[in-house]
C-alpha cells in the first residue's frame, strides 16, 4: 500500500515579531489548501538580510510559540537554529526531509519572495523536490511560468497588509499596536519592553 505523507507547509520568516498577517495567512492555508500542518520556521538569518540587527532568535521563537498555542495544526520550529548561517532554504528542506521522512514539505512563500526566488540558493533543487504555494502580496506581481505549473501553485489568500517593520517602527514611536499582534505576543512585547528603539 502506498504511504500517505502528512502535508506540512513550511512558512519561513524572521518573525520579528510574528503578527496577525502571518497568522491569518497560515490559518487560511490550513483550512483551504488541504495542508495538515503549517510549520512556522523561525529563521536566524535570512541570506538577503545579513546586515540587519535582529532580536534574539529565542525571543522571536517564544513569540511565535505563544501566538500559535491552541491551534493544533500549527508548529513553531527552531530547526534552523542548529544549521549553518545564513539560513538557506534548500539546506533546511533537505535536512527536514531527512529528519521527517513521513512528511511532504511544501514551501509557502509570498509574491515578494517569489519575485526573487531565482536568486535563492539552488532554486532548481527546491522546485524539483518540493511543491510551492505562492500567495499574493500587494505591490508584487504573481506570475507562475507554465513550465512550473505542476509544482508551483498561486493561492488566493486574503490580504492583510501588515509588516513587522511597521510594527517595530510604530512601537518605537510610542503607538499602541495591540490589535496587530496576538494578545499573548503583545504581552511579551510589553513585559520585555521590546522594540522601544527602532533599529529597522
Ligand atoms: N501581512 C502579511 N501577510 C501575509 N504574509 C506576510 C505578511 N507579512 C509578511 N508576510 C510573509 O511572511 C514571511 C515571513 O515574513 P517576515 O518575518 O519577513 O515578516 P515581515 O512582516 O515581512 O517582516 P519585516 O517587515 O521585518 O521584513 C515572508 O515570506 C513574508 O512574505
Ligand atoms: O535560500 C535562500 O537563498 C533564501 C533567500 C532569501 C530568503 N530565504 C528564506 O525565505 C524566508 C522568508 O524570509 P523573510 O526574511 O522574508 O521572512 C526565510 O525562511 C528565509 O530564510 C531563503
Amino acid at each position: 500500500m502506498e504511504k500517505t505523507h502528512l502535508k506540512a507547509g513550511i512558512f519561513g520568516g524572521t518573525f520579528n515579531p510574528v503578527h496577525i498577517g502571518h497568522l491569518a495567512l497560515a490559518n487560511y492555508l490550513c483550512e483551504y489548501e488541504d495542508l495538515d500542518e503549517v510549520w512556522f520556521l523561525v529563521t536566524p538569518q535570512n541570506p538577503f538580510k545579513k546586515d540587519i540587527r535582529l532580536l534574539d532568535d529565542r525571543i522571536r521563537l517564544e513569540m511565535v510559540k505563544t501566538a500559535i498555542d491552541g491551534y493544533p495544526r500549527f508548529r513553531a520550529s527552531d530547526f534552523e537554529f542548529s544549521l549553518p548561517r545564513p539560513s538557506y532554504t534548500v539546506d533546511t528542506l533537505r535536512n527536514l526531509s531527512d529528519t521527517y521522512p513521513e512528511r511532504e514539505f511544501i514551501l509557502i512563500i509570498g509574491a515578494d519572495n517569489w519575485e526573487k526566488f531565482s536568486l535563492w540558493k539552488s532554486p532548481e533543487e527546491i522546485l524539483r523536490k518540493h511543491r510551492i504555494l505562492v500567495y499574493p502580496r500587494s505591490g508584487y506581481s504573481l506570475h507562475i511560468p507554465d513550465a512550473m505549473s505542476k509544482q508551483v501553485k498561486a493561492v488566493q489568500t486574503p490580504l492583510l497588509e501588515i509588516s513587522s517593520t511597521f510594527i517595530r517602527k510604530s512601537i518605537a514611536e510610542g503607538k499602541d499596536i495591540r490589535y496587530f499582534v496576538h494578545p499573548a505576543v503583545y504581552r511579551i512585547i510589553l513585559e520585555k519592553r521590546l522594540y522601544q528603539v527602532n533599529n529597522e
